[in-house]
Parts: structure tokens; sequence; C-alpha cells
């Protein structure tokens, strides 16, 4: 079953401080209650914020894109699962001892102290990579989707629950590991909002018309001056 369209929208709190923060938490009020907290806030503040929203009743998308030797990550996950988040992310990248190490440690620690395991996502290719960085920069060859798909069946193999992509890549990614397996997209635009520096960006709508599990949208909301009617603007949007 899916959830309703306010969960599987998890908001980036891409800020420099708490209280603003639980400000713009406050102000979207019930319309969410799934945060996204990233390398910024969390290497400021991370577990008494996760502490406080989820006293709060949010849900939390702990974006820290762990990428190290096996054991580092699984101690890692073991610290996430720990704070209860309801998702966390590794790169891809790392390879799949890495990945397969940290959902193990995540499932051990969820079971030792009875909380949810978290969802472990796979990071494949930045939003911000285009198909010209990704051959040239980057050296990896072949289409940005050839790049993704490679990696999300990586992640499948490890036993992840899925991946972070752009909305561009996920048909392609149900098609190659089922649509069970979960699609986490940013890059995230509307058509009135800034791409700033997005590259493979998708409209909220298109996205989960694609067959998007969870939306990841930043700054079109926490940027706009009015945060709350942005918010109820791309809800309108996506379910008109
Ligand atoms: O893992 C992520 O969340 C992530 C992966 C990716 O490929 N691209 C990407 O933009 N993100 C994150 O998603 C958020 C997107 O923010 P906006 O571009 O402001 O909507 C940022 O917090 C990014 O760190």
């Amino acid at each position: 079953m899916m959830k309703n369209i306010q969960e599987r929208i998890y908001i980036a709190l891409d800020m420099d401080n708490m209280d603003d923060a639980l400000r713009l938490v406050d102000r979207l009020g019930d319309t969410f209650r799934s945060y996204k907290v990233g390398m910024q806030l969390y290497n400021l503040v991370g577990p008494e914020l996760v502490s406080r929203l989820h006293a709060e009743g949010c849900r939390i998308f702990a974006d820290l894109k762990f990428h190290d030797i096996p054991n580092t990550v699984a101690c890692a996950a073991d610290t996430m699962t720990r704070q209860g988040v309801a998702m966390f992310n590794v790169h891809v990248a790392g390879g799949v001892e890495m990945m397969r190490r940290a959902k193990q440690a995540a499932e051990k620690r969820a079971k030792e102290c009875g909380k949810q395991i978290p969802l472990v996502i796979g990071v494949t290719q930045l939003t911000s990579t285009s198909q010209q960085v990704l051959n040239e920069e980057i050296g990896i060859t072949g289409t940005v989707e050839e790049a993704v798909i490679r990696y999300a069946k990586l992640a499948k193999e490890a036993g992840l629950d899925g991946v972070v992509a752009s909305g561009h890549e996920v048909t392609a990614i149900r098609e190659a590991c089922g649509d069970d397996f979960v699609t986490v997209i940013p890059g995230i635009r509307p058509i009135w909002a800034e791409k700033n520096d997005q590259v493979r960006v998708m409209t909220p709508r298109r996205a989960l018309e694609a067959g998007a599990h969870y939306l990841v949208i930043g700054r079109a909301i926490t940027a706009a001056s009015d945060p709350k009617s942005a918010a109820l603007r791309i809800l309108e949007e996506i379910q008109d």
C-alpha cells in the first residue's frame, strides 16, 4: 500500500542553524511530517535535532551519504539506527561489501534495541551530475541512465532497500530492480522554481507519475518567501 502523499515528501532542512530548521517545521505544521537532515545541519546539531523532531512526531531521513571502508560505514549505520531514523543513505560507489555491512549493522542494532529497521538507500549518480561530467570528468563511460542502473543493481545485490536517483531514471530502475525497490528522488523542481545547481531535474508531479516512492524537496519550499504557500502549491499541483 502506498503511503499518503505528504509522507512521501521529505523536506530538506538545508540550513545553518537549528532554530531556523525548527521554525520551518513549525510553519509547515501538520502538512509535512517527513524531514531530511543533511550534512550541513547534522554536523552541527545532528543528534539533538533528530531527537527534537522525533519528539514532534516527524520521520527523519539522515542524508549523510556514507562512503568509507565497510567497518566504518557499518559503525555509522549502527549509530543512525540507534537514533531511530526512518532512512539513511550510503554511496553505492563504496561497493557491495560496504553496503551489505551497512544494512546488516542496521538490522542487528534495530533488533537489539527494538527500533524500526531504517531503509538503507544507495546514492547512484548525484542529480547535479550531467552526462558530460560523468563521462569526461569522473571518467565513467556510457549514459547516465546506464550508470544509475548499474549502481541500482549493485545496491539491490547488497540487500539495500532502494536508491537515490533523478526522476529521469525512475522507470528504468523499476524495470531493472522491481517495483518494491525504493526510489528516492531529489532534484525536484516545480516549473516555477529555480534550477540552482541541479542538472537532472523533474517536476514533483512527473516524478510521482514515473513511479517515485519518495521525493526530496528543498529550496523550492525552504527558499520561498512563504514556504507554507509554496508547499501547498506543490501539493495542489501534484493532486490536480
Ligand atoms: O541524497 C540526497 O538527498 C541527494 C542526492 C542527489 O543526488 N541530489 C540531491 O540533491 N540530494 C539532496 O537533496 C536535496 C535537494 O535540495 P534542493 O535542490 O534544494 O531541492 C539536497 O539536500 C541534496 O543534498
